[in-house]
């Protein structure tokens, strides 16, 4: 259905964010493009309903060249679904979810019908309608996300981390809720994550993408498990690892010492990605200086990925560290910064381990 042919994406900095790409994501389903942060994920789901342009390559959806129809017109007829809802907060849910039918012409009563049956689709009461989007826990607004994707009907979705920033047993029911509506409406989904357990669990095929834009193996995950085409696919897959054993397995990791910066202050250029933290030890994010030094500014903070305690589990800790842009995810305490951990020392720790035997049962440990 989206066919993307030797699509690369060259951001005006010199960043190659996607490279030389082609892929070809079936009708129906879910396809799910995984792998670390910074490996390309989000601009090449940007790159479909052209909220980003491919510097070279093309995509095609149905055989035809996206670029054959006016951006605007092509992105209200993809539903698209962010990690925050991003909804507008002086808006009633209803309003909300009534906006893409309004912009596609729908008159009022037509788009509030509409969006009503989206609202219930996915869970969600009359009442809940009428209320504003902070009256609602992150679980309930993140499916108002999903409505307001929904509401005109859209053959194609498209998520960019949906479920990352709520809690983990919202996140299985949200997962839940959105196979079952991928089944029932027959939809397209195309769904980004970091987290691999999330995409061998809804993918019906999976991309794996490494640093560089590169897709390292596209498979459904029963063969990624089985036979995945690298060494990089296999220690992200955790074929060798058991990676869905990880939620259970208690490690002891001791997180490396992290120099912080707070905003204002400089960055040399050369120094690599460095923590950002505010006055408390608070973590704010993280500033990418490998070819840019100067003082930091908000709007240069790159986002924090997922935080884990010292105590959490090996599938939290590798969690921060698979989803922060340095590659080392933050560990906390107390409200502060303790220190950061790699995949690779989350990855030793748990081979270390005394029982490391049993838990290397590969996909079985499940
Ligand atoms: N507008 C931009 N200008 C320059 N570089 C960019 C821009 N947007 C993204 N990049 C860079 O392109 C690369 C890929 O980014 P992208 O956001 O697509 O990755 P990702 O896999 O989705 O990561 P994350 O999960 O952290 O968002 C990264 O190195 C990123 O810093």
């Amino acid at each position: 259905m989206i066919r993307f042919e030797h699509v690369t994406k060259r951001y005006p900095d010199g960043t190659v964010a996607v490279d030389d790409l082609s892929l070809e994501v079936p009708r129906g389903g879910i396809t799910v493009l995984v792998g670390p942060s910074g490996c390309g994920k989000t601009t090449t789901l940007r790159m479909v309903n052209r909220m980003v342009e491919p510097t070279e390559g093309r995509i095609t959806i149905d055989d035809d060249d996206i670029t054959a129809r006016p951006a605007a017109e092509l992105r209200r007829s993809i539903g698209y679904v962010i990690q925050h809802a991003g909804l507008f907060p002086h808006r009633t849910v209803l309003a909300n979810v009534t906006t893409v039918p309004r912009l596609l012409g729908w008159d009022r009563p037509r788009a509030r019908t509409a969006a009503m049956e989206a609202i219930e689709k996915v869970g969600l009461t009359a009442d809940q309608a009428r209320r504003y989007p902070a009256q609602l826990s992150g679980g309930q607004q993140q499916r108002v996300g999903v409505a307001r994707a929904l509401a005109s009907g859209p053959d194609l979705v498209l998520m960019d981390e949906p479920f990352s920033a709520v809690d983990p047993l919202v996140r299985a029911d949200l997962q839940q809720e959105v196979r079952r509506l991928q089944r029932d409406l027959g939809i397209t989904v195309v769904l980004v994550t970091h987290d691999i357990d999330e995409a061998l669990t809804l993918g019906d095929s999976v991309a794996v993408m490494r640093q560089g834009g590169h897709l390292a193996q596209f498979a459904t995950p029963a063969d990624l498990l089985a036979e995945p085409a690298d060494d990089f696919v296999a220690s992200f897959v955790g074929k060798d690892r058991g990676y869905r054993a990880l939620g259970f397995a208690d490690v002891r990791v001791t997180p490396r010492a992290e120099r912080s910066v707070q905003v204002g202050e400089q960055v040399r250029a050369g120094s690599g990605w460095v923590l950002v933290t505010d006055g408390s030890g608070m973590p704010l994010g993280w500033v990418d200086g490998t070819g840019w030094g100067g003082p930091v500014r908000e709007d240069r903070l790159h986002r924090l990925g997922a935080v884990a305690g010292p105590d959490d589990s090996a599938r939290a800790l590798l969690d921060a560290a698979l989803s922060s842009p340095s590659g080392r995810g933050v560990v906390m305490a107390d409200g502060r910064v303790v220190g950061t951990v790699t995949p690779e020392d989350v990855l030793d720790a748990l081979a270390r381990r005394p029982d490391a035997d049993r838990v290397g049962q590969g996909g079985d440990a499940s």
